[in-house]
């Protein structure tokens, strides 16, 4: 890389990082938009630690999402996914990826708005369908037609997502353009259509 392109890199790296300041940066989103794997090195990139919602639900429960969707049911899940988040916001500034349900339950939404910067990543459904069919351990897309049921869930929650202070593509692209296309929405303030959030 030549000296002129890595010093643009840093100059929107430190741009989106002063941004950001002590808030938490929140990915938001359907199952399989990435919000697990692009956090990581966005949070690499932001020279901030970073969390995931899921991982810390099963760290805490010893059990997988899938244990204990089928041990307690999808409403304790929930109540656990808030406790959990709320517990893991106070720890700012930190990219925090969420499980797609948690921005859905208001009070969880709230909680994010009121100290976060968040990130609706945004898909269509067959970028989402190619990326989770592989894996079979969504428990909410345990149904005859998962596909249909993820269009049901994008149908229900896309106008939720929407709230989210920016919204960015998701599409099968580098990790590391994603990352750079999630720091020039954090430093221009934009959403994906344009819009002022
Ligand atoms: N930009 C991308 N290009 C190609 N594949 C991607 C991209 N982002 C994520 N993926 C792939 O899609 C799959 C799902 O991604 P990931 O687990 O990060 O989604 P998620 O939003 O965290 O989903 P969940 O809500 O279920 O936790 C993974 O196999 C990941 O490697
Ligand atoms: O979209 C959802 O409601 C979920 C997404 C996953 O991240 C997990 O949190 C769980 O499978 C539920
Ligand atoms: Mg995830």
């Amino acid at each position: 890389m030549s000296e002129q392109v890595l010093s643009l890199a840093e100059s929107l790296r430190d741009r989106a990082r002063a941004t950001l300041g002590q808030r938490n940066l929140v990915l938001v989103g359907l199952m399989g938009v990435g919000k697990s794997s692009i956090g990581r090195p966005l949070a690499q990139e932001l020279g901030i630690p970073f969390v995931d919602t899921d991982v810390e639900i099963e760290r805490v429960s010893r059990m997988t999402i899938t244990e204990l969707f089928a041990a307690y049911g999808e409403l304790e899940f929930r109540a656990l996914e808030t406790r959990v988040l709320k517990r893991l916001l106070e720890g700012a500034p930190r990219v925090v990826s969420t499980g797609g349900g948690a921005f859905i339950n208001a009070s969880t939404r709230q909680h994010i708005k009121s100290g976060s910067l968040s990130v609706w990543l945004k898909a269509d459904l067959d970028v989402l369908w190619n990326r989770v069919n592989k894996h079979d351990e969504r428990p909410l897309l345990k149904t005859e037609n998962p596909k249909q049921t993820l269009e049901n869930l994008m149908n229900a929650r896309y106008p939720i997502y929407e709230e989210a202070d920016l919204t960015v593509l998701s599409r099968n692209v580098g990790k590391d353009i994603m990352v750079k296309e999630i720091l020039a929405a954090i430093v221009e303030g934009k959403t994906a259509e344009g819009r002022m959030p």
